[in-house]
């Protein structure tokens, strides 16, 4: 991975060449944009390098990764096609360190890895639909650029508070991305989201500015381990910026509904306030449950970015923590935690590798 890593983008431009042109009825499973799809398969890699020496956490993540591989169409078969071509692609790009004993010491990494997936999609698929339709029932935009969507899906779907799932939206197809859930699951099975458009964002600004009551999105299955652990009674101490608080809001609701008096503090970040565009709804709950506190920071008028804010009110040691929000901010809320006294297996957040092309 060192030698391939400073020339990723020449190793996955390569691989994507040899796999359409040795595979062409593959390109169909594929969106017509690669370039996230790019970054994707780059990231996946460097993810389970990354985990390599952690067994539990790596074959975790390739299950996942296999489960969320069946909305793409992908069957057992495309297995060997993309790893002949991962190989091949590897070794033009490592040509000075390859040889024989690499070369097999890949092929069994990638018979392992694509065994965890196939494995994982096969048995999801006794439970689980590839993929959900959902009909989008109401959008309410809450800025020129935010808008809550609710979506109705045509079969249950079981998540739980605090996870995301992936959307495609028909304006393009083929391109998925991730979406934290906003609402803890709902007896009338409604699932909602914040989107913000961001430049270049396709389904983000697509989600925002096209969708309307009636359109039909398509939903991945529901992933992420930022989920409250009912089997303690510490307190959780929440942090969102921007649409991250989505997810918190979330979680908010999933204490509430099991009656547990823990304090949860939530701390709220905005650039502006005008960008607090969910704050009536956090106020409100505030209002309603005694053990939960919720804190705006706004960058303007604090004259520093939310994680410092959050340190400034620690110390936080007794609390678990969850963040949830762009990804620098997450990078620098975990130092800020991890200097508040939280032990970092206390610190619950998305991937921030999912997270650079989520929302798009
Ligand atoms: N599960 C998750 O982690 C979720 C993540 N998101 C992500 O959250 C982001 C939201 O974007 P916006 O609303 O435009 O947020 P934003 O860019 O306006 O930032 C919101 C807050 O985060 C803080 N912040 C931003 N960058 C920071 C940095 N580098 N270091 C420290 N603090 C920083 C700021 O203080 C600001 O108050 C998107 O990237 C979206 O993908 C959204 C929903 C769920």
């Amino acid at each position: 991975m060192a030698e391939v890593t400073p020339v990723a983008d020449k190793v996955t431009s390569y691989f994507y060449a040899l796999l359409f042109v040795r595979h062409p009825d593959l390109r169909s499973l594929f969106p017509a944009a690669m370039d996230t799809q790019r970054d994707r398969l780059l990231r996946a890699l460097l993810t389970a390098a990354e985990h390599i020496d952690n067994t539990d956490v790596l074959v975790d993540y390739l299950q996942n990764l296999g489960r969320g591989h069946r909305k793409y169409g992908t069957r057992p078969e495309h297995y060997p096609a993309v790893g002949e071509c991962l190989i091949g692609a590897l070794s033009k790009y490592a040509a000075g360190v390859w040889n024989e004993e690499m070369e097999a010491a890949w092929v069994r990494t990638y018979t392992t890895i694509s065994q965890i997936m196939i494995d994982a999609a096969a048995a999801d698929e006794l439970r689980s639909p590839a993929w959900w339709y959902a009909e989008v029932v109401t959008h309410e935009l809450r800025t020129p650029e935010i808008a809550v969507v609710t979506v109705r899906p045509d079969q249950p779907y079981p998540f739980l508070a605090g996870q995301y799932t992936s959307v495609e939206t028909p304006w393009w197809p083929r391109i998925w991305r991730h979406y934290s859930f906003a609402s803890a699951p709902r007896s009338d099975g409604l699932l909602s989201f914040h989107v913000k458009a961001v430049p270049a964002g396709w389904v983000s600004n697509a989600l925002v500015h096209r969708a309307r009551p009636g359109d039909i999105i398509r939903l991945g299955p529901p992933a992420g381990s930022m989920t409250v652990d009912h089997t303690t009674d510490s307190g959780l101490l929440c942090v969102g910026g921007g649409t991250g608080i989505a997810p918190i809001k979330a979680l908010v609701e999933d204490v509430a509904e099991h009656g547990e008096r823990r304090p949860v503090e939530v701390f709220y970040g905005a650039r502006t306030d005008h960008d607090l565009y969910d704050i009536d709804t956090m106020l409100r709950l505030q209002q309603t449950h005694p053990w939960l506190s919720v804190r705006a920071i706004i960058d303007q008028q604090a004259h520093q970015q939310l994680p410092d804010a959050v340190r400034a009110y620690g110390p936080w040691n007794e609390y678990d923590a969850y963040l949830s929000g762009p990804p620098g901010m997450i990078r620098s809320g975990v130092d800020a935690l991890r200097d508040s006294g939280i032990p970092s297996d206390r610190i619950r957040h998305d991937s921030v590798e999912e997270l650079v092309s989520a929302g798009n």
